[in-house]
């Protein structure tokens, strides 16, 4: 692929060493067009992996497809819990007919074969959208509680211990309430805890629904665009954020982002698609100095002009 011939050292990458997600051959078509083209690359366990490329380009299909949102029309996405499966493991797994199995490490899901909803219960996936979607009428703390919904009620539904209000099921019920306020305190919204979500200035509001996807506890945080509309303090704090989560939490962050300061700041890989096909797969300095890059984002013809252009403005 491309972006795989101008990293020699590749086999050492962080990445490749220890993924968390390796997406096979992704390919997306609706009706006649090809929205996602053949698209392979790894996102490391404990990094910053930023999906970027011009308008179009198939990054929210590549994200619905890995979230579950779509089903792909072929390629396999392989999530890994614990640590690494092997290949062979994968193949198994594969061969099976099965979304997921065990792995010497823990276990490994075939997210292309979940249901939508496994994949963020079973896989534990999260994810935010482009534009925000939290409840605007609830509290800001009701939100975050929402977001554990799903742990409270397996475990509530027909469960004797939640019908009469057993210590069992208070305890879980606290662990909910203490979990949603480390998470405000976290984006520092302790004070606004009974506020409407509603009210809150546009940047709290995407802090909040990152805390909100935070608080199902994923393995894989997958952001859509979080900097969209953010002023540069708003972004900075964001950034903050979303550092401290992959630093305390060793959080597995996948962005779509438009804002190269935010990607160039905080990512440790950058994957970048054009005309849905990878063109290039590396670190942000590497990315940043593709010719192939360079010419997708000036929208010039080749990769020569490209050159031309970078020298010429040096
Ligand atoms: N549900 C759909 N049905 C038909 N075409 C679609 C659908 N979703 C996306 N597309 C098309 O697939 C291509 C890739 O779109 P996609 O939204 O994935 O790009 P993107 O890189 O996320 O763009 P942007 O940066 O503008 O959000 C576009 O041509 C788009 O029109």
């Amino acid at each position: 692929m491309a972006g795989e011939s101008a990293s020699p050292a590749r086999e050492s990458r962080a990445w490749d060493l220890n993924p968390i997600l390796k997406v096979d051959h992704l390919s997306m078509r609706f009706g006649g067009l090809v929205a996602v083209n053949d698209v392979s690359f790894v996102a490391g366990r404990g990094e910053v992996t930023a999906v970027i490329g011009p308008n179009g380009a198939g990054k929210t299909t590549v994200f619905n497809c890995i979230t579950g949102f779509y089903k792909p029309s072929t390629g396999r996405l392989a999530l890994f819990h614990g640590g690494p499966a092997t290949d062979a493991e994968v193949d198994g797994v594969t061969a099976s007919g099965l979304a997921w199995g065990k792995s010497e490490a823990g276990a490994l899901y075939l997210l292309e074969r979940l249901p939508d909803h496994k994949v963020a219960s079973w896989a534990r996936v999260a994810r935010t959208f482009q534009n925000i979607r939290l409840f605007s009428g609830m509290t800001i703390l009701e939100n975050l509680l929402v977001a554990q919904h799903m742990s409270l009620t397996t475990s509530g539904l027909l469960n004797p211990a939640a019908i009469l209000n057993l210590p069992s099921w208070q305890r879980k019920q606290k662990g909910a309430v203490d979990r949603a306020l480390y998470w405000l305190n976290k984006i520092g919204l302790v004070d606004r805890a009974d506020d409407p979500a509603g009210d809150l200035p546009y940047g709290d509001q995407r802090r909040l629904e990152i805390a909100r996807a935070m608080c199902t506890d994923p393995v894989l945080l997958c952001l859509d665009e979080p900097a969209a509309g953010l002023n540069p303090r708003e972004s900075a704090a964001l950034n903050e954020l979303l550092l401290s989560i992959r630093r305390e939490h060793q959080a597995s962050i996948l962005l779509i982002e438009h804002d190269m300061s935010v990607v160039m700041e905080i990512s440790d890989h950058v994957v970048v698609l054009e005309y849905g096909s990878k063109i290039a797969d590396g670190t942000p300095d590497e990315v940043r100095n593709d010719p192939r890059v360079i010419a997708s984002y000036l929208g010039v013809e080749d990769e020569e002009e490209a050159v031309a252009v970078v020298e010429a403005g040096a």
